[in-house]
């Protein structure tokens, strides 16, 4: 069964189109990675999935229960732990998780300790969260979204306060959660944790799914994703010319007289490195890097800005995978109305959305 299943979900708010036509899967049992620029429209998926907010047109379901019409059901399968969310005044961290227990009615002899020793606040249990520090809070957060083993966990920017220790258990957390079974779904801008932890990831950019993919495949869809950096003897007129017809190469520069940085598919390594033997140029030494998450991430949403700027390249095949992670295809530039939307929606709408707060159980 799918965790999530958003099928051409979108959401307009008066002028803006905060969604456009989302399509996504996520199975159960994934750690699955959303990113996006600011404005990008996360935080508005993460609402539709837990009934805050309600689609224009489409739908979006967790665990086969419609989030509109089945929220109740849906959302006792979510813990969240929300951007920006603050603690409750005048209750102490042990008082928060107890209130979470008891709104997830959950076991009477659950014991609040145990999340408490999870997210490392045992010793200040009894201390007024008021009172903790930013990180702390944080962590008193997740534990609320930790309690009573949810199968879906929404996390929106969850190392937001941490510190690098902090960060750490975080990833930890999320392993051990998903080791239980449960899903998990996280929303960030820190690229390292995404990369770290996520099975696929998926970049929306104004609104549009532009790419859905393991890490590995986004870097295979990219052709670019390999930095190589040789040194050699010397450089001789016209190697930079010979390197860069090498097919699979993307880019290549020569910083200075013995240093050549190219960029390159996994398998143009080689011809690179044989090319240059071939003119009679001895490599001292070379070193490959493979293109981090935040360079993709980079990559795939400053190439899709420039289609959006130039209206007419829907379609263009980049070979990125789809939604579902079934198919090849690629969604840059899709945004031309192919289906009918209804009437914009008024920007009055009344929101209670992820960064205001607990969810209504
Ligand atoms: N209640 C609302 N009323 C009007 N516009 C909204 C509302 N909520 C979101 N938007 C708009 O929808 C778009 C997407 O916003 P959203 O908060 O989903 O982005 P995001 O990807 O979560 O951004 P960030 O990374 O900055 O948190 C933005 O243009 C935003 O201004």
């Amino acid at each position: 069964m799918s965790a999530i299943d958003a099928r051409d979900i979108s959401k307009r708010y008066g002028t803006v189109t905060a969604l456009d036509r989302v399509s996504l899967t996520v199975e159960s049992g994934e750690i699955f990675g959303f990113l996006g620029p600011n404005g990008a429209g996360k935080s508005t998926f993460l609402n539709l999935m837990l009934g805050f907010t309600h689609p224009s047109a489409g739908s979006i379901s967790v665990f086969d229960y419609d989030c509109q019409h089945e929220g109740v059901m849906a959302r006792e399968r979510i813990g969240v732990l929300p951007e920006g969310y603050d603690v409750i005044d005048h209750l102490t961290g042990r008082q928060h998780i107890e209130y979470a227990i008891e709104a997830k009615q959950i076991d009477d002899n659950a014991d609040p300790l145990n999340v408490l020793d999870r997210v490392g606040l045992t010793e200040d249990a009894g201390r007024m969260a008021t009172e903790y520090s930013k990180g702390m809070k944080q962590r008193l957060v997740l534990g609320m979204a930790l309690t009573g083993e949810p199968d879906l966990l929404l996390l929106d920017e969850p190392t937001a306060g941490l510190d690098p220790t902090g960060a750490a258990e975080l990833r930890s957390i999320i392993r051990e959660e998903n080791e239980r079974g449960a899903t998990i779904f996280f929303s960030s801008h820190v690229l390292e944790q995404v990369e770290a932890v996520c099975d696929r990831v998926g970049i929306l950019q104004n609104g549009t799914l532009i790419a859905v993919d393991t890490i590995q495949g986004l870097r295979g869809s990219l052709g670019g994703g390999t930095k190589l950096e040789i040194t050699v003897d010397s450089l001789q007129n016209g190697t930079l010319n010979t390197i860069q017809e090498i097919e699979g190469v993307e880019t290549a520069v020569t910083p200075d007289n013995s240093t050549i940085e190219a960029t390159c598919t996994n398998d143009a390594k080689m011809d690179i490195l044989v090319g240059l033997r071939d003119a009679g140029i001895d490599v001292v030494n070379f070193r490959t890097q493979e293109a981090s998450l935040e360079d993709m991430f980079i990559e795939y949403t400053e190439t899709d800005q420039s289609h959006n700027n130039n209206t007419n390249h829907d379609n263009a095949d980049h070979g990125v995978t789809n939604a579902s992670g079934k198919k090849k295809e690629n969604n840059h530039g899709s945004q031309s109305g192919e289906q009918s939307e209804p009437a914009e929606e008024s920007t009055a709408e009344s929101e209670s959305g992820l960064e205001s707060g607990v969810p209504s159980e």
